[in-house]
């Protein structure tokens, strides 16, 4: 036991000492885990930076291109897309890596590397050139085919039960990076003048109820029965609707004040909109560790079996309580479907 162990990293910690600390509580862990988390928050000051500026150096705005889902490129998509592969690929640990922005997997060349990410490198791109919060989520998997050639894939569609780490990078008003590995929630927000980023919300915890409910109820028209009682159910319990359209941001919010989060299948997507692999499941591996819960309304999103890179799911995500109500609301729907 060395003299570290039991003390509770104090707010202030630097992420590369914390990073550092919490290794040691594992003598026989590699470094390679923590290596790879140092490459993503290296990738995420880089973008960060790019993402403050982008307004004077035109790098805001289409690109011209649409990617994999037909979704209009942003310019700035594209930048923290390859700024978050070239981090991974220089830093070794990573051979196979699955992005939101790339149709086929990326094999990243380095095939000792024991780890596969999945990632959306930019989250709510629709709110670059409007000044509001963006993000970055990504998940991270161990490989399970030998190390020494390419990463396959049964490595990539693991359901999120096993991710290994899990987090995301809110660029708002300040820019923070809050990650799991699998032990408790924590939240570090960036310096820039410093260039770092310091413990700032440790062991975040998501509060068993709230009043806030976040979604898009411009297609309520075509909401299911389930879905449409419980967004009336909220408004006669006089819940607050809150809904940036950046998924991180929202999320972000609602982790820390109570709330829930909900993306549910539509007309325009059936499926819902957003994408199990680099979307629901990490923040759901990240709400889970906070003591809250994230579901497709009919089952845990973790225990979803992937069957392609890009599924998109339905999701109900934030405080247990809510997240319950909301199953409650469609366990009858699909009752009197039946
Ligand atoms: O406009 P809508 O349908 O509410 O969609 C908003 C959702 O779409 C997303 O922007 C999808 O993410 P990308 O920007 O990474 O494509 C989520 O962040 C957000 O919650
Ligand atoms: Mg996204
Ligand atoms: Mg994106």
């Amino acid at each position: 036991m060395n003299h570290h162990d039991k003390l509770a990293l104090p707010v202030g910690t630097t992420l590369d000492r914390f990073i550092m600390r919490k290794q040691e509580d594992f003598p026989y862990a590699t470094g390679e885990l923590s290596q790879l988390l140092r490459d993503i928050a290296l990738a995420a000051k880089i973008v960060n930076r790019e993402i403050n500026r982008s307004g004077l150096i035109d790098i805001a705005g289409a690109y011209g291109n649409r990617n994999v889902q037909g979704e209009d490129q942003q310019k700035l998509d594209v930048i923290a897309n390859i700024r978050f592969i070239r981090a991974l690929r220089n830093g070794g640990e990573v051979c196979t890596i699955i992005s939101e922005e790339d149709e086929e997997v990326i094999q990243t060349g380095n095939v000792q590397g024991k780890y596969i990410v999945a990632i959306d490198p930019l989250d709510g791109s629709s709110n670059i050139d409007v000044n509001v919060s963006i993000g970055t989520i990504f998940s991270i998997y161990r490989r399970v085919s030998p190390t020494g050639s390419e990463g396959t894939m049964a490595d990539c569609l693991q359901s999120g039960t096993h991710q290994v780490a899990a987090g995301y990078v809110i660029y708002g008003s300040s820019t923070m990076l809050v990650y799991t590995t699998g032990n408790g929630v924590n939240g570090f927000t960036y310096e820039p003048s410093l260039g770092e980023f310091f413990l700032s919300h440790p062991n975040i915890q998501s509060p068993k109820s709230g009043t806030v409910y976040s979604l898009n109820e411009g297609s309520s028209a075509s909401f299911s029965p389930g879905v449409t009682d419980y967004v009336a159910y909220c408004k006669e319990q006089g819940y607050s609707a809150r809904y940036i359209g950046s998924l991180v941001a929202d999320f972000h919010r609602n982790l820390l004040k109570g709330g829930i989060y909900i993306y549910p299948p539509t007309q325009k997507s059936p499926k819902g909109k957003l994408r199990l692999m680099y979307e629901c499941n990490p923040l759901a591996f990240i709400v889970e560790q906070a003591g809250g819960k994230a579901s497709n309304g009919r089952m845990r999103t973790m225990e979803i079996e992937p069957k392609d890179m890009h599924d998109r799911c339905p999701l109900f995500i934030g405080s247990v309580d809510l997240v319950n109500k909301a199953e409650e609301f469609l366990a009858k729907e699909f009752a009197e479907a039946k």
